[in-house]
């Protein structure tokens, strides 16, 4: 993992939350940033940094904006509203879900502004975050972002904004859809009378190591589905109930409902 120029300081507006202290705690673990050159800001007090003397834990996010050459904002988007401060063209890192570069670029008074769409895995470090820049931003800015984003996961750099947009719906919130399948297959062990242990362990492996498979294998997921269709057993049975009872309209239209809410039209 690379390290960032030694002179560079970083602020996360939001750096106790969840997606903040994941970031803000990677970079220290991984040595990408000093505890000196971190600054983080909330509201209320937090313990996300107690291992970390260095880190300057502030209230006042213009303190921040001042200190920091690069700023983080790691808060919910019902706070951009009410966030004060002013960039003067500071590079800004927005991880808000249905906030527009250019609406972000007006609240901070930055030009320099990068859209990057987390996920919660980025607290395990296995992440995956596409991003997006406007023209502002510079050769020497992507090249430091994608060392800040890889310290949590995979990154990604989108030729349009409404490609963030779309990403939201399904990488941003994605953490969700394997947690939503786990509870529906859980649910259905423990009604055929599954010990409650040997139901979750049965269904972690399946999803951990049917993830890795389809990983190393490389192949388009559907290759997998017809392969077992056409082997004709007990998983076929299964996957054409499923497929006939409409699981991909209804993960589609899941999609469809969460990226109008991403494209602030829900
Ligand atoms: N969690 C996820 O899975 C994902 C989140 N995102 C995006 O990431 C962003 C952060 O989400 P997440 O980390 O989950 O949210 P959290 O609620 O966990 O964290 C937000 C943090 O912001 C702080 N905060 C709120 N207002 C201010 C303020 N004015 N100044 C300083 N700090 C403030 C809060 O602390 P306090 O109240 O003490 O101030 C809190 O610690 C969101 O915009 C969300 O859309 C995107 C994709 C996935
Ligand atoms: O649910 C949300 O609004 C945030 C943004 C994308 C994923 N989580």
């Amino acid at each position: 993992m690379a390290n960032i120029s030694k002179d560079v300081v970083v602020g996360i507006i939001g750096g106790q939350g969840w997606m903040g202290r994941s970031l803000g705690l990677a970079w220290l673990e991984q040595g990408v940033l000093a505890p000196e050159r971190l600054v983080i800001s909330s509201r209320s007090d937090g313990e996300a940094y107690r291992d970390w003397p260095g880190v300057r834990c502030v209230k006042d996010n213009r303190e921040l904006a001042a200190l920091a050459d690069v700023i983080v904002l790691s808060i919910r988007p019902q706070d951009l509203a009410s966030l004060d401060i002013e960039a003067h063209d500071k590079l800004v890192i927005s991880l808000l879900a249905m906030a527009s570069s250019q609406e972000v670029s007006r609240r901070v008074g930055s030009r320099r502004v990068v859209r990057a769409m987390p996920n919660a895995a980025a607290e395990i470090r296995r992440g995956y975050f596409p991003w997006y820049a406007l023209q502002q931003v510079t050769e020497a800015d992507k090249g430091l972002i994608q060392t800040l984003l890889e310290s949590c996961g995979a990154t990604r750099e989108l030729p349009a904004e409404r490609d963030l947009d779309y990403l939201t719906a399904l990488s941003g919130a994605g953490p969700a859809y394997p947690a939503l399948l786990a509870q529906s297959m859980l649910e259905h062990a423990r009604q055929m009378g599954i010990a409650d242990n040997i139901a979750r362990e049965a269904v972690m492996q399946t999803l951990v190591g049917g993830s890795l498979l389809l990983e190393s294998l490389g192949d388009d997921p559907g290759d997998m589905v017809e392969r077992l269709i056409s082997y004709d057993g007990t998983t076929a049975k299964g996957l054409r109930t499923m497929i006939d009872e409409g699981i991909h309209q209804t993960i589609h239209r899941g999609l469809a409902a969460a990226h109008r809410a991403a494209s602030g039209s829900a």
